[in-house]
């Protein structure tokens, strides 16, 4: 057993996950993730021995971002499994973390059925915890190839949509590195294009109130040396009318089985505002990011957050997402906040989905499936 766990455990570089690792430590394995909230001004890491504590970090936007829920959901089990915890309390616990992104509760669940298939297999708990962590792990170098594919795809796609080249991107939110596997989603677009020479100006939304534009997109875009400029969500309009913006490359948190896509409170917004400018507005997702089962946007659960996060700044450490009374009050004591995290742009207002399948435009309910069924044929995709 020792000998296939360590075995497990050499199949992917320690660290190529810079926010997430699984790491073997004389107690017994733990999860080391980069605590985004402390970001950009503290690399901190926290080190989860359980399940309850993987839970906490992903409550309070710690470890945060789709794919990378998906990559903790799966860890998570795993860590259940070979601390001998009980795997479907565990399960259950990590399902319930955050609602709205589909990754978190596809990553736990494949991980689960790899530990139940294990022990229906007659196989020890032991061998079962090492097959967990085998699936963990393969699902996270999935989602480094898969952020490769979407780059590859979404570069062949801006230079289809702005000819010319140069590029003045806006995205919203945090789509790199920091919620992927790889390079991220939208994000590893922009990156695609900055290495080609492409990416004339990256335009970042800050993204109140947790700012994951500001301490991270702006974070992940100086360390890749792109040219990039911060704004206020309240900027955008201005921005387009200005004819400053080529296209927009946001992330997703669920996309519908109509195309309706989940994502970051403030791109539904964004949606309008590129329709009205025409300008075209481009999701790039992982398939693992789409909910066939979802028959539309008006069945997403969409995640509500604490006031506390609007009526005061918390972004200056312990983090944003801290608790209350922690921050800096900016409302007056008793002020009531309407904080939903995501919301929800009808595809209609999709100009393309972007996956590592290949790309779907315009955003159809047949299209979409077809993409989710294997990679389009000449796109280059290695089968999913
Ligand atoms: C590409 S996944 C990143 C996705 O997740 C973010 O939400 P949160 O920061 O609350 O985890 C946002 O919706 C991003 O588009």
């Amino acid at each position: 057993m020792a000998d296939q766990f360590a075995a497990s455990m050499a199949s992917v570089e320690p660290g190529s996950v810079p926010s997430l690792r699984w790491e073997e430590r004389p107690e017994g394995p733990v999860l080391v993730l980069l605590d985004q909230r402390r970001l950009p001004a503290e690399e901190v890491e926290l080190v989860c021995t359980d399940v309850p504590a993987l839970v906490d970090a992903i409550r309070s936007l710690a470890v945060r971002g789709a794919p990378l829920l998906g990559i903790a959901g799966a860890y998570g089990v795993a860590l259940a499994a070979v601390r001998g915890f009980d795997v479907a309390e565990a399960a259950e616990l990590l399902a319930h973390a955050r609602p709205t992104a589909v990754n978190l509760a596809y990553g736990m669940q494949r991980a689960r059925a790899a530990y139940e298939k294990a022990l229906n297999d007659r196989l020890g708990r032991e061998q079962a915890a090492a097959v967990t962590l085998a699936e963990a792990r393969a699902l996270h170098r999935e989602d480094a190839e898969a952020s490769a594919r979407m780059a590859e795809h979404g570069l062949t796609l801006l230079e289809e949509l702005v000819p010319g080249g140069g590029f003045r991107v806006l995205t919203h939110c945090n789509t790199g590195a920091l919620v992927s596997g790889g390079e991220g989603t939208a994000f590893a677009v922009a990156g695609a294009a900055h290495r080609a020479g492409q990416l004339r100006r990256l335009w970042v939304d800050e993204t109140r109130p947790l700012l994951q534009g500001a301490r991270l997109t702006a974070y992940e875009a100086a360390r890749a040396g792109m040219a990039y400029t911060l704004l206020t969500d309240n900027a955008a309009g201005s921005l387009f009318a200005s004819g400053e913006v080529d296209a927009v490359l946001i992330g997703a948190d669920r996309i519908a089985a109509d195309g309706s896509v989940a994502n970051k409170v403030g791109s539904y917004p964004l949606a309008v505002l590129a329709r009205y400018h025409h300008v075209p507005f481009v999701v790039v997702a992982p398939v693992s990011t789409v909910d066939l089962a979802t028959p539309a946007g008006s069945a997403i659960e969409v995640e509500q957050r604490a006031g506390h996060e609007v009526t005061e700044f918390t972004v200056v450490p312990p983090g944003a997402g801290a608790e209350p009374g922690t921050g800096v009050p900016v409302a007056p004591l008793g002020t009531t906040a309407y904080n939903p995290a995501f919301d929800v742009t009808p595809p209609e207002l999709v100009t393309a989905i972007v996956t590592e399948h290949g790309v779907v435009s315009p955003v159809t309910r047949a299209g979409l499936a077809e993409l989710c069924a294997g990679p389009q044929q000449g796109s280059g995709s290695e089968p999913g």
